[in-house]
């Protein structure tokens, strides 16, 4: 199965749940979301990833059993479809986090880390 069709698929079903495409909040979960307006998504967003943490407490408590990684899983799948109703709030797509990704690989969080000290120094000089 591709990851990358999913999410695009889903990114495309999600533009079309805005109001200008004719999306219906009587209808539709998104359109709803879409209609309640940004505050909205963005409590949803801080209320999946808060039960992400939860899943993943109560899996290791338990011992990683099958039980507790499906429900991180689920948990984890809530969390990146309210991120990409975020996303298409604000015009982005999927494209637009993996390029951002494909733009950091191999580069070491550390190494990372280490320039943007040596950046803030020098602004803070400029
Ligand atoms: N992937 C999802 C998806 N994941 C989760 N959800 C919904 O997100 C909500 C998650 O909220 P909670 O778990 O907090 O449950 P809740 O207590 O009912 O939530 P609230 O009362 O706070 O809204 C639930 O209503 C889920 O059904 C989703 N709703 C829709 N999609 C996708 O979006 C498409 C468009 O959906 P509609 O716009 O509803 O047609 C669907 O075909 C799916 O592909």
């Amino acid at each position: 199965m591709s990851t990358d069709s999913t999410l695009d698929r889903l990114a495309a079903v999600l533009e079309s749940r805005k109001p200008e495409h004719g999306g219906d909040p009587a209808k539709s979960y998104v359109a709803c979301l879409f209609d309640k307006g940004d505050d909205a998504i963005l409590k949803k967003i801080g209320e999946e990833a808060t039960e992400t943490v939860m899943a993943a407490k109560d899996a290791r408590a338990a011992g990683m059993t099958e039980q507790g990684r499906e429900k991180l899983v689920y948990e984890v799948a809530d969390l990146w479809f309210h991120s990409m109703v975020l996303l298409a709030r604000f015009d982005l797509t999927p494209a637009d986090v993996v390029r951002e990704l494909a733009r950091r690989e191999g580069m070491s969080g550390l190494e990372e880390k280490a320039l943007r000290k040596v950046q803030a120094r020098e602004d803070g000089q400029a």
